[in-house]
């Protein structure tokens, strides 16, 4: 018997106050994420992700976000924080993202020729890859989306779909790639590091109608 198609994860990422995180949750997200660089107006210090993290029920995924950050700073996140998975968004090797016995994905910017084929047996230890546009200017969180006819239909990796996603675009993006998982953060905003739970009720629901037989 076939078995039916699993649905699709959501990871709503960037979250910086605990009304967002109780939104979050009680919308059905399975993966909340905290921006641990600096530069980002979205960004939490180990102190406010311990607060915030402590909302969370079992079984929703805790994830913290790095880029490019020495080993020493993941450390001492970790040795604070509680998170159950590292999301690694700038140009660490798979040597650097192995070294903190905790399950990871990397974060691939789709620059123009990039190689998914190759990106997918150098990571082969990621849970994942998150695919994200590229910016020269930003390492993700940009709001913008890329083309995602890039993406080829088999990858010897789960994809986690992101870059400008909204609840407007969430359903087409998953009935044209079928990834493992989605992931936004702009597009559920109100205003920058401010989710409105209005805009996370509509992703979660943009999602079920992705999953949904056409
Ligand atoms: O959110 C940020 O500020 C950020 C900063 C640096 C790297 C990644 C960041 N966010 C991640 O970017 C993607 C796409 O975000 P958006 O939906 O286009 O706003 C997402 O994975 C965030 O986790």
């Amino acid at each position: 018997m076939a078995l039916p198609p699993s649905r699709t994860r959501v990871k709503l990422c960037g979250l910086t106050r605990e009304a967002d995180v109780d939104a979050a949750v009680a919308a059905g997200a399975d993966a909340i994420g905290l921006v641990f660089w600096s530069p980002s107006p979205r960004a939490v210090t180990p102190a406010q992700a311990q607060a915030l993290i402590r909302g969370v029920p079992p079984f929703v995924t805790t994830v913290g976000l790095f880029v490019d950050e020495t080993p020493e700073a993941v450390r001492r996140v970790l040795s604070e924080v509680p998170l159950d998975l590292l999301q690694f968004h700038g140009h660490e090797d798979p040597d650097y993202c192995r070294g903190f016995a905790r399950p990871w994905i990397k974060a691939v910017a789709m620059r123009p020729g990039v190689d998914l084929a190759a990106v997918a047996t150098r990571y082969q230890e990621a849970a994942g890859l998150l695919l994200d546009a590229y910016d020269p200017a930003r390492p993700g969180g940009t709001g913008q989306c890329f083309d995602w006819t890039r993406i080829p239909v088999r990858l010897a990796r789960r994809i986690i779909l992101a870059g400008g996603l909204t609840p407007a675009n969430v359903a087409t993006a998953i009935r044209q790639v079928r990834p493992y998982a989605v992931d936004v953060s702009g597009g559920i905003e109100a205003a920058k590091g401010v989710k409105d739970a209005a805009k996370i009720a509509a992703f979660m629901q943009g999602v079920r109608d992705g999953d949904q037989p056409e």
